[in-house]
């Protein structure tokens, strides 16, 4: 999975690097991207000192050093010292401090660009032009900034809610959750499988600690960690007696004394010097980046041919020159960037409300194409705690004996505590059968193995044994001898057989089984895999997983919303289809772990088409299937909560985790539920089908609307002896309708637009500008031919009266445009826009009315319009209304509405 290290081009999709601060939420900045080279040199050169000292130390020195203790550091001590060291947080994390985020929201090619012509209008002496785009400028940035803030300030406070918590000791105090921001050097953490590391810190005491550093590092195995001291090290990287923010535990637990907090990590280091390495643009960026080029296309040709033709015409090349510049101004989607970041963040804040919470704020979009889910079983289709049901021996008849031996494999266990060992631990009544056991080892889960020990010492002495459970086919690979009925016997074929019908009986009736098997072995130093063989299986243990209430109709209504729902699971086959069968997913094929890891990525890619149920899958299993699934075109979505389905979550479009889930899930998902169900994510996807559908209709305005206005100039300056407009009231309606779009991320959305995915589709939107751009231009001319004939405007001198002419009417035109192409159906009746839309597109029209009427039109030099114009401008409007309607229809109808 390695990737070169990738750039966001083209500057719009980096303005939304910058600004939705994708990477404040992330401290896997570096997952799955090649690392190393000379920034990796230069952030450990960077951080050296403190976490080089800390090898060296005894664990004990290492306290003392820290001025801590093995039960942590007092909350007034960690006061004292986070008073100088300050947050655990890299400087990604921090908000921009404001005169900087003022800066960079006014730092656009637009405010440049209007900056340039305010001051050319200055110089030529026209103050009030000047005065005009200064307050555009001033405006522009401002709605910028203020929406910005508001949005990070938004995304931030969601991001709270969800944030990674570590486990802090506290002198006479049980371990407490609290923010990584929190943490300071001398601070010791507990820390146990699933959890990310939330500062670089030296290991007290580990237990089977495996911590995968491909954030670090890029070595994609997990590392064994330990609490020895070390001889001198020349890369921190590599001692094992420390580990780093930003990697995760994989298995094993341990305690860590903190060393380094924010910028002072390893991880801090490197994103301040590498904070542009990010992952690739999304399907998102990379859209809004073709359409900025589209219309800086536009802007290249039509832009010199309206100085040219304005230039020559009339022989005024200072104010054709403005004039074009003005174009130009009418023709760049100033607000795009506001209205994309507003309409995400006020998207955000209503998936909140719904449980949904978004990290990265371009997953909304994502959220909303999605149409293939894949989704773990455990917590999603099923509830979310899991019951125990009974025990049996190896031939399925009801026996206590397994039970006892799996009990006190779940006590023992000090990995990640798991839903099925909270259930058997949930059975106190066990407690005094087996007591006085005592542990000398343990050999962690993970996910290749599928199954763990412990090794324990009888209570009267005697042999150790070591107490193995697992899933039924791992656990039967290690098993040579059955015990039946109190003796052992060996694991013949037929035995073998009959067992395997067992444990396939009970997985039919929907039950979760894991098999449990011991064997007594002689005392050794410590306890490895390779142990876990010549086993004598006692029988199984079931657990009741029943589906949730709620999983059927949420599937229906996925399906109803045109997403298809995979399930991936690391369970067996037999229980995942009848859970299937309870919750009405009909099985259209089932493929096991060892088979996907038998294809090739092409004949994986044929063999997901077609099936729906992933069992027996490790987790690398997982991710290939949705790489398998995108690489068919899909926009995929991964849900899961475990350590097992971060690889998947990072290789989907959209990683989707549980509040529940472990730290690493969670660090890579995109988005949050705060409830695993699927009835919430539903109206997630329905939420970012809103939001989408509300920004393609900002850009399908600007950009029609835009071009339109464009177009028409071009032909007025071709025929009239004067300008068609002067470059002020260009300006000043481009500032007006700007003011009246800032509306459109709260408008509603048909219904009928959110029942498919919603893709994003650039050259759809380059048809769409210029099938309803040249419209409008249409009744511009039909505007035009009335001022010049009409009104016998065709000298110079009459100009004011066939501007003032053509500002009304393109200023009412544009309002129309908002209402005509928010929509597919007829405006106003079919569908009416939101409260807020209504308002200032209202306000807009009436403020074109009464401009050229009213005190400020001499100042603006237009001039008051006959009554007559007046009567025959809503003719005019109603042509317009009906071409637009007309061709919306014959549109629909070829390409179908976005
Ligand atoms: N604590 C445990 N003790 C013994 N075996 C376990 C334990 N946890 C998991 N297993 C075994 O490993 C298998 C896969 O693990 P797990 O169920 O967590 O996978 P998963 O892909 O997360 O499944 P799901 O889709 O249900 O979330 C289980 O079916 C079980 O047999
Ligand atoms: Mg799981």
């Amino acid at each position: 999975m390695a990737q070169a290290p990738a750039r966001p081009r083209g500057g719009f999709a980096h303005f939304l690097h910058r600004q939705h601060g994708s990477h404040r939420f992330r401290r896997l900045a570096w997952w799955g991207h090649a690392v190393g080279g000379a920034s990796h040199r230069h952030a450990a050169a960077q951080v050296g000192g403190a976490l080089r000292a800390a090898t060296r130390l005894s664990p004990e020195a290492a306290l003392a050093h820290w001025h801590s203790s093995t039960e942590g550091l007092s909350e007034a001590q960690a006061q004292r010292v986070r008073r100088h060291a300050g947050p655990n947080q890299v400087g990604t994390e921090k908000p921009l401090p404001w005169p900087l985020h003022l800066w960079q929201a006014y730092r656009s090619p637009f405010s440049l660009l209007l900056t340039a012509l305010a001051g050319v209008s200055w110089l030529t002496q026209d103050l009030r032009s000047a005065t005009v785009i200064l307050a555009m400028v001033a405006l522009a940035t401002g709605m910028r900034f203020v929406q910005e803030r508001r949005s990070n300030r938004a995304a931030d406070a969601l991001k709270a809610l969800v944030s990674s918590q570590a486990s802090v000791l506290r002198p006479g105090q049980a371990p407490r959750e609290e923010p990584m921001a929190r943490l300071v050097p001398g601070d010791v953490v507990a820390l146990s499988a699933g959890d990310m590391v939330p500062a670089d810190a030296r290991v007290l005491s580990a237990k089977d600690l495996f911590v995968n550093q491909a954030a670090m590092t890029g070595e994609s195995l997990p590392v064994e960690k330990h609490a020895r001291a070390l001889a001198a090290v020349a890369d921190p990287l590599a001692a094992d007696n420390l580990v780093f923010m930003g990697t995760n535990v994989v298995s094993g637990s341990a305690t860590v004394l903190v060393v380094a907090t924010g910028p002072h990590t390893f991880f801090g280091a490197l994103a301040g010097h590498a904070a542009s390495t990010e992952r690739p643009p999304t399907q998102f960026e990379a859209g809004i980046n073709q359409v900025s080029r589209l219309l800086l296309r536009w802007m290249a040709v039509m832009v010199p041919a309206v100085l040219l033709f304005n230039g020559w015409g009339h022989g005024h090349w200072l104010e054709a020159f403005l004039f074009a510049l003005s174009v130009a101004v009418g023709l760049t989607p100033e607000m795009l960037p506001m209205i994309v970041t507003s309409t995400l963040a006020k998207g955000a804040v209503a998936m909140a409300r719904r449980q949904v919470i978004v990290k990265r704020l371009d997953a909304i979009q994502n959220l909303g194409a999605m149409d293939v889910l894949c989704t773990d079983k455990t917590g999603t289709l099923t509830q979310d705690h899991i019951a125990l049901s009974h025990a049996t021996d190896a031939w399925g008849r009801p026996d206590e004996g397994a039970l006892r031996w799996a009990w006190l494999n779940s006590q023992h266990q000090t990995g990640l505590k798991n839903p099925m060992d909270r259930a058997l631990l949930a059975r106190g009544d066990l407690a005094g059968p087996c007591a006085g056991w005592t542990k000398l080892d343990e050999v962690p889960f993970d996910f290749q193995r599928r199954r763990m020990s412990v090794v324990l010492q009888p209570p009267g002495g005697g042999a150790a044994r070591l107490v193995c459970k697992g899933a039924v086919e791992e656990v039967l690979a290690c098993c040579t001898q059955v015990s039946e009925t109190g003796q052992v016997q060996p694991l013949t074929p037929e035995r073998l057989q009959a067992i395997r019908a067992a444990a396939a009986q009970l997985s039919a009736e929907g039950l979760r089984v894991v098999a449990v098997a011991w064997r007594e072995m002689p005392a050794q130093a410590a306890w490895h895999v390779a142990d876990e063989a010549a086993l004598t299986l006692a029988g199984f243990v079931a657990f009741l997983d029943p589906p949730k209430d709620s999983t059927a109709p949420a599937l229906q209504a996925l399906a109803g919303h045109g997403v298809t729902v995979k399930v991936l699971t690391g369970d067996g086959d037999a229980v995942t289809r009848q859970v299937c069968q309870q919750v009405g997913l009909p099985v259209s094929g089932v493929l096991l772990g060892p088979q996907v890891a038998a294809l090739d990525d092409a004949a994986l890619q044929t063999a997901v088409r077609e099936v729906n149920v992933f069992a027996k899958l490790a987790p690398q299993d997982k991710e290939r299937i949705v790489r398998a699934l995108r690489a068919q075109g899909h926009v995929v979505g991964f849900m899961g909560d475990g350590i097992n389905d971060a690889p998947a979550l990072h290789a989907a479009d959209v990683g989707i985790s549980v509040d529940t889930g472990v730290d690493i899930a969670k660090e890579v998902a995109d988005i949050i539920l705060l409830e695993k169900s699927l009835l919430v994510l539903d109206a997630g996807v329905t939420e970012g089908r809103k939001t989408f559908a509300n920004m393609l209709k900002y850009i399908k305005m600007a950009a029609s609307s835009n071009f339109g206005n464009v177009l028409s100039v071009l032909v007025a300056s071709l025929l009239l002896p004067f300008l068609p407009m002067l470059p002020m009231h260009l300006l000043v309606q481009n500032l007006l309708y700007d003011f009246s779009q800032a509306a459109v991320p709260f408008d509603r959305v048909d219904d009928d637009l959110l029942t498919q995915p919603q893709r994003w589709n650039p050259d759809d939107l380059g048809r769409f500008m210029l099938t309803f751009g040249p419209i409008s231009s249409i009744f511009d001319l039909a505007t035009f031919a009335l001022m010049w004939w009409g009104y016998g405007a065709q000298s110079p001198a009459q100009q004011t009266l066939f501007q003032s002419g053509w500002f009304v009417e393109s200023l009412l035109t544009q309002t129309l445009v908002v209402h005509l192409i928010r929509s597919p159906r007829l405006p106003f009746v079919g569908s009416r826009a939101a409260p807020a839309l209504l308002a200032t597109t209202g306000a807009l029209a009436a403020l074109a009315l009464w401009l050229p009427q009213g005190p400020l039109a001499s100042w603006l030099k237009l001039q008051a319009l006959p009554a007559s114009y007046f009567t025959l401008l809503p003719l005019l409007l109603l042509g317009y209304m009906a071409c637009v309607q007309w061709a919306k229809r014959a549109w629909v109808r070829r390409h179908g509405w976005q």
